[in-house]
């Protein structure tokens, strides 16, 4: 193990996500079994001990990959030298809420954070956003970063895209395994869209598997409000399965997507299938030499168009919401 360690920035170490990530990063799970890491913790001054007693057990569990781990409330500090800036920390909504009610309180942590990642990260830094809304809060940030490739701010819609392999494995009766092609579009609201137009079950098109009214009813509310009913269940917002679609977003990043399979993630629009240049959008994404690239000259029928002019149209209006709200 002779590697320079990564370094990882987690913010909101002291909350539940960043307390579900941080031993699967230190154990490997994120940039693989020969790759040591050195782990920044940033809090708010009311969650420092949390953070503090996370570090400790991380010291605890005698990680062989965990090169350091520092915890502080500074984002200067925090975000010194980052590889990877993995933007966890802001408030979760509670039942009866949308995750775009959560704009004003939580858009304002993310400006500073861009700009403190323009300032002290490393040159290579990859941010991913998961506190929400997610797609929103990534553009502040990246509008905060001059300097910093646009190309480096993106949101998590993995556990969107996990969460739609998941129930149309289980609708189809087969193995997440021997699911493909799904993608998630636009935003990590409920006006996403799971579309399976070129999905495939064990190698046959999905909709050949599923009745198609399900496809395009019942399936895509499902998984768009799927958050709302962990909620619901749980009395608390997606925690261990948002920490594993963040690790998986960053795993494929930096290492890459296996074969032609693609996946899906918000990234800074360069226009692509219509979507106005700027905006932080899921698209289906694949990763090659440590950038994402979205799969272009796909066909998109009407039904679909619609809906991924929905949810880019709610993009629209969060984006003018943060201007109004002086954020960018
Ligand atoms: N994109 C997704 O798929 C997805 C999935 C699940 C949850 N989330 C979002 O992730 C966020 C975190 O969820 P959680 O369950 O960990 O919440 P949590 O309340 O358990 O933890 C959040 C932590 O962030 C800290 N924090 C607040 N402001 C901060 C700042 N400026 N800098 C550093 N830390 C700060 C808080 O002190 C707290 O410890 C929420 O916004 C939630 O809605 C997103
Ligand atoms: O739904 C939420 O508010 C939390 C998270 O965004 C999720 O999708 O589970």
């Amino acid at each position: 193990m002779t590697q320079t360690p990564i370094t990882i920035t987690l913010t909101g170490a002291g909350g539940q996500i960043g307390y579900a990530a941080m031993f699967r990063i230190a154990a490997g799970d994120m940039l693989g079994p020969e790759q040591p890491v050195a782990l920044r913790l940033l809090e708010i001054p009311q969650g420092m001990r949390g953070a503090e007693g996370a570090a400790m057990e991380l010291a605890d569990c005698a990680f062989p990959l965990l090169a350091g781990v520092e915890v502080s409330d500074d984002p200067a500090v925090a975000f010194d030298g980052a590889n990877v800036a993995m933007l966890i920390g802001s408030r979760p909504r509670t039942a009866g809420m949308e995750r775009g009610d959560l704009l004003s309180a939580n858009g304002a942590i993310f400006g500073p954070q861009g700009a403190a990642i323009a300032a002290r990260a490393a040159a290579d830094v990859r941010v991913i956003v998961v506190g929400n809304p997610a797609n929103t809060n990534a553009l502040i940030a990246q509008q905060h970063a001059d300097g910093v490739p646009a190309e480096r701010f993106t949101a998590l819609t993995r556990l969107d895209h996990n969460r739609a392999m998941g129930l149309l494995a289980a609708e189809s009766g087969v193995g997440v395994r021997d699911i493909d092609g799904v993608t998630i579009w636009g935003n990590h609201s409920a006006t996403q869209y799971p579309d399976l137009s070129r999905a495939t079950v064990s190698g046959a098109p999905a909709l050949d598997a599923v009745d198609a009214a399900w496809a395009r009813g019942a399936y895509i509310e499902r998984v768009a409000k799927r958050g709302a009913e962990i909620i619901e269940v749980r009395g608390g917002s997606s925690v261990a399965s948002a920490a594993n679609a963040a690790i998986e977003h960053v795993r494929d990043w930096v290492l890459g997507t296996p074969g032609e399979s693609w996946t899906s993630a918000a990234v800074v629009s360069r226009g692509e299938y219509g979507v106005p240049e700027g905006l932080v959008s899921s698209f289906p994404v694949r990763s090659r030499g440590g950038r994402w690239e979205v799969v272009e000259g796909l066909d998109i029928d009407a039904f679909s168009r619609e809906r991924i002019d929905a949810s880019v149209a709610e993009l629209l209006a969060e984006r003018e919401a943060v201007r109004e709200l002086g954020l960018i």
